[in-house]
């Protein structure tokens, strides 16, 4: 990752009673004198009948909506839609959109909202796909995208203009993005990618370009902060149903069945939290958030055993990020934009599973064990995530029209907002295991929580807990 590094220009408007505004950047920010043109969307026959379609400049969204009397207002970011006043004319638009980091359903059908909302809504014709992620913008060729090329992609899994980790280089992105004359980015990724379009729009800013920058936040871990939730996570959990079916109707076919469903889930949780809330065969669930450990008592092994008397088969649903601190492989390996490769934990858990149950034990098991973790992601996107890809998609372009910049589109409390690229990027969304929805899943499995002060001196391998125990190593 290439670049100068340049702090963010944070925007803070403070109101009444502890109001504060978390606001994203304007062109007007750094470009005086912009002119302005009436929104085309009055003429549309399709939107000028509402009401009030245009939403207010002052109109913001709460970030916390659970309140009590005597609470500040608290903070607030900018509503996202369609604005009276535009910062482009049509003809003047030239936007590009990019996608990055790893596949995540709906990928297609937010570039398909994005080309046809700026074609159909704003009378855009110039709109570039990127190829090959942050890379494919100085070495790869580039894509015309039209309604028509894009009218059924939003049918089909991946991303029509191809994704990729790493080459992220500031200088070089944004001097293609002057050269081919640029003017609206749209940028479709993860926490990575979002950092990277923190500092092309930081750079884009430093150069003085009428260029906007807008994010769309993409992560099938739902590990990006302040949204409601991701889009394609509920694609993923649906998806990840027929795996744990499948894992279910294994072991109920067999004596002593258990089956072991991998899902994603590096840092964060959430998929196979939820997959499993929603299945309800699930036995075990873990998560990276919540350290386990498999024998001695409260363990892993322990309850195995006496679900396995109790139903004679159990299901175990793993998140690939959970347990990775019990593995003695070592593996330090990264991946092309740094992030750590994790070591296999559904491979590593079924061996010991069988080590102990049939080499310790000496009982039979029949131990089935499910990776469908690229088939979840690679699916096409279900119905209520197109809906809300195109509603993210739509609040972008209503957002780049109307000249805002250095933003993501979000949905926070049910409402689409614009938030600024710092909120997104300066933290992670994990599951709190100590919240009620966790609660919800431990009592819907009867599992183990782990936090019994034996984890504490779990050994490396897991497998053989000593007895005394010590505060300082409480992995809880
Ligand atoms: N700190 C950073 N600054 C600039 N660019 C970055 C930064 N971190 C990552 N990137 C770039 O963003 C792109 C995507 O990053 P990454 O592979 O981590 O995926 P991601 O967007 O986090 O999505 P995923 O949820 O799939 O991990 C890569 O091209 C990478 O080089
Ligand atoms: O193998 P890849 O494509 O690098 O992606 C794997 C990672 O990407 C994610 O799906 C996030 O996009 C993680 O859950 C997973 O660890
Ligand atoms: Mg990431």
């Amino acid at each position: 990752m290439e670049g100068e590094h340049r702090e963010p220009h944070q925007k803070l408007v403070t109101g009444e009673f502890g109001y504060v505004l978390e606001d994203v950047p304007h062109l007007s920010d750094y470009i005086p004198d912009l002119l302005t043109y009436p929104n085309p969307l009055q003429d549309n026959p399709a939107y000028s009948v509402v009401k009030q379609y245009f939403v207010l400049t002052e109109d913001t969204v709460p970030e916390k909506i659970v309140v009590n009397k005597g609470s500040p207002r608290g903070r607030h970011f900018r509503r996202a839609g369609a604005r009276q006043k535009v910062y482009f004319q049509s003809d003047e638009v030239h936007a590009c959109i990019v996608t990055c980091g790893g596949l995540c359903p709906g990928l297609n059908t937010v570039i398909r909202e994005i080309v046809c909302g700026l074609y159909n809504m704003y009378g855009v014709s110039k709109v570039l796909g990127i190829e090959g992620g942050y890379k494919g913008f100085y070495s790869r060729n580039t894509i015309k995208l039209t309604p028509k090329l894009v009218n059924d992609i939003h049918k089909r899994g991946g991303t029509i203009i191809g994704t990729s980790r790493g080459g992220h280089d500031t200088k070089k992105i944004v001097d293609s993005i002057q050269d081919r004359g640029i003017n609206q980015v749209y940028i479709i990724g993860g926490d990575g990618t979002q950092k990277g379009a923190a500092a092309i729009y930081e750079e884009i800013r430093h150069r003085g370009l009428k260029v906007v920058v807008a994010g769309i936040p993409k992560t099938i871990d739902n590990d990006i902060p302040v949204i409601d939730k991701s889009f394609g996570f509920d694609t993923a959990v649906e998806e990840a149903q027929r795996a744990i079916n499948a894992a279910h109707v294994e072991a109920e076919s067999m004596e002593n069945g258990i089956g072991v469903v991998k899902l994603m889930g590096r840092y964060s949780g959430f998929i196979a939290m939820h997959a499993t809330l929603a299945n309800r065969d699930v036995d075990c669930c873990l998560i990276p958030e919540s350290p386990f450990y498999l024998g001695g008592k409260g363990g892993l092994f322990e309850f195995m055993e006496s679900r396995l008397k109790e139903n004679g088969h159990m299901v175990i649903v793993i998140a690939e990020g959970a347990g990775q601190e019990l593995l003695t492989e070592e593996r330090n390996e990264k991946d092309a934009s740094g992030n750590k490769l994790l070591k296999d934990v559904g491979l590593w858990i079924s061996q010991k599973i069988k080590d102990y149950f049939v080499g310790r034990c000496k009982m039979i098991i029949n131990l089935k064990y499910i990776d469908p973790t690229y088939m979840i992601r690679a699916v096409p996107s279900n119905a209520s995530d197109n809906v809300y890809c195109t509603l993210l998609a739509q609040s972008a372009v209503h957002g780049a029209m109307a000249g805002y910049t250095g933003f993501t589109s979000g949905l926070v409390n049910g409402r689409h907002t614009h938030i600024p690229f710092y909120r997104i990027t300066e933290s992670q969304n994990k599951v709190i295991i100590t919240d009620r929805m966790w609660a919800r899943l431990l009592s819907s499995t009867n599992q183990p929580s782990f936090m019994s002060c034996v984890d504490a001196n779990e050994p490396k391998n897991g497998e053989e807990p000593q007895t005394e125990s010590s505060e300082e190593n409480s992995p809880s």
